[in-house]
């Protein structure tokens, strides 16, 4: 958030307004004793939530304001729809790979995170889509959990926010027993310390209505949505208190949602050029497998291996997101020069991707686009 100078406080003065904003800080507990740093900490969390699930203005005065705003905006992140043209135009030729985060991008955003189901018409679009690309699902959820909601074998699946990353199996039940196609996890040795963080926030958070904890294997979530915002001060900060003893974690905000997870350097941004190498190695198995049977293969065999998916300008990857998460991909692609980040939000964010959605039903839209541009170019 920026911060205007007439609206700096200082310490005492946030302490105070702070306090005046904690009800339940008797309830739970020792929260007046912080440190003015400690409750800046705090109020930058808070400022972060609030700003991360933006409410709709309803003032007429001010609506007309906001829509200069985003008009400005759209101007440096225009609809990728509107752009469909000259994305195709870039595209052609070249290999596509689809990332699409989960929450907010497939899903409408909903207050019961066991309930953000995809539309019937999301999942056929997305089963359309993987027929015709290498496909991931990039999320913060449990792998497990958005395999329940997506239900497509053929996908690749990164979830904890890319920890746990695991490639296409053709069962129908995947997580049982087929190891095969497991890819990568960089942090399990963090696993017995994710579950005992897990127990001691749902008993600490238990007091506070609405409050929700997520286990998403390698990370947490602590939701605020159904949290009455006078309490998410407190809330805010005995999950810090939680964390104070387990250096080995860091939090990261969502939307309306405070995430805990293993401080490793992983994220979005590294799942997705692990994918793109991986799929890299894909192709040159199948190649060799070609060369088996065509000896005429091997000078194939030997520009596959030299250039690959991560690498390769040949390759276009497409990432779709609407969370902070979801920048490391954007910054990624756009340090590489390769491909297009597409943020979903119908409001201005700072982001580091090229082009914009409103939301899930316009990444439908987009989908489907693609799948029939494909469809065309390749009659
Ligand atoms: O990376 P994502 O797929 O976007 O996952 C990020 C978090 O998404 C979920 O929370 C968000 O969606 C919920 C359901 O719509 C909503 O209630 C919540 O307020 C949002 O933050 C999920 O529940 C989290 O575990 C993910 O980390």
């Amino acid at each position: 958030m920026k911060n205007h100078e007439s609206n700096v406080v200082g310490p005492d003065v946030m302490l105070i307004a702070l306090a005046a904003s904690i009800p339940n800080a008797a309830v739970l507990g020792g929260f007046l004793n912080l440190s003015s740093s400690q409750i800046k900490d705090t109020n930058n969390w808070i400022d972060s939530i609030r700003a991360s699930s933006p409410t709709r203005t309803r003032s007429s005065s001010s609506s007309s304001d906001n829509q200069d705003k985003i008009n400005s905006w759209m101007l440096y992140h225009p609809s990728a729809l509107n752009m469909f043209d000259q994305i195709a135009y870039n595209m052609k030729g070249k290999k596509i790979v689809t990332f699409l985060d989960y929450d907010g991008t497939l899903s409408p955003i909903v207050a019961d995170p066991d309930k953000a189901f995809m539309t019937k018409k999301m999942r056929a679009t997305l089963k359309d889509i993987a027929r015709h690309f290498p496909t991931a699902i990039v999320t913060g959820r449990c792998r497990d959990k958005v395999y329940s909601f997506v239900k497509l074998a053929q996908l690749y699946y990164a979830g904890s926010h890319g920890m746990d990353i695991k490639g296409p199996t053709k069962s129908r039940t995947p997580n049982k027993g087929n190891d095969k196609a497991l890819l990568c996890q960089p942090a399990s040795k963090f696993l017995p310390m994710i579950e005992e963080v897990y127990k001691i926030l749902l008993e600490k958070t238990k007091s506070v209505p609405g409050a929700k904890v997520e286990n998403n294997k390698f990370c947490l979530s602590v939701h605020f949505r159904c949290v009455d915002e006078k309490c998410w001060a407190a809330l805010a900060e005995q999950v810090r208190l939680v964390l104070n003893e387990y250096p080995k974690l860091k939090l990261t905000q969502g939307r309306k949602v405070l995430e805990i997870r293993p401080t490793i350097k992983w994220d979005k941004g590294k799942a997705l050029e692990f994918l793109l190498e991986s799929l890299g190695q894909y192709s040159v198995l199948i190649i060799n497998i070609s060369y088996i049977i065509c000896i005429m293969h091997l000078f194939q065999l030997t520009i596959t291996f030299v250039i690959g998916y991560d690498n390769s300008n040949d390759v276009f990857p497409i990432y779709i997101g609407d969370d902070r998460t979801d920048e490391d991909a954007f910054k990624v692609l756009r340090n590489r020069g390769q491909g297009i980040g597409i943020l979903v939000s119908r409001v201005p964010k700072d982001t580091e991707a090229s082009y914009t959605l409103k939301d899930p039903a316009e990444v439908e839209q987009f989908l489907r686009r693609l799948v029939q541009w494909k469809r065309s170019s390749t009659q």
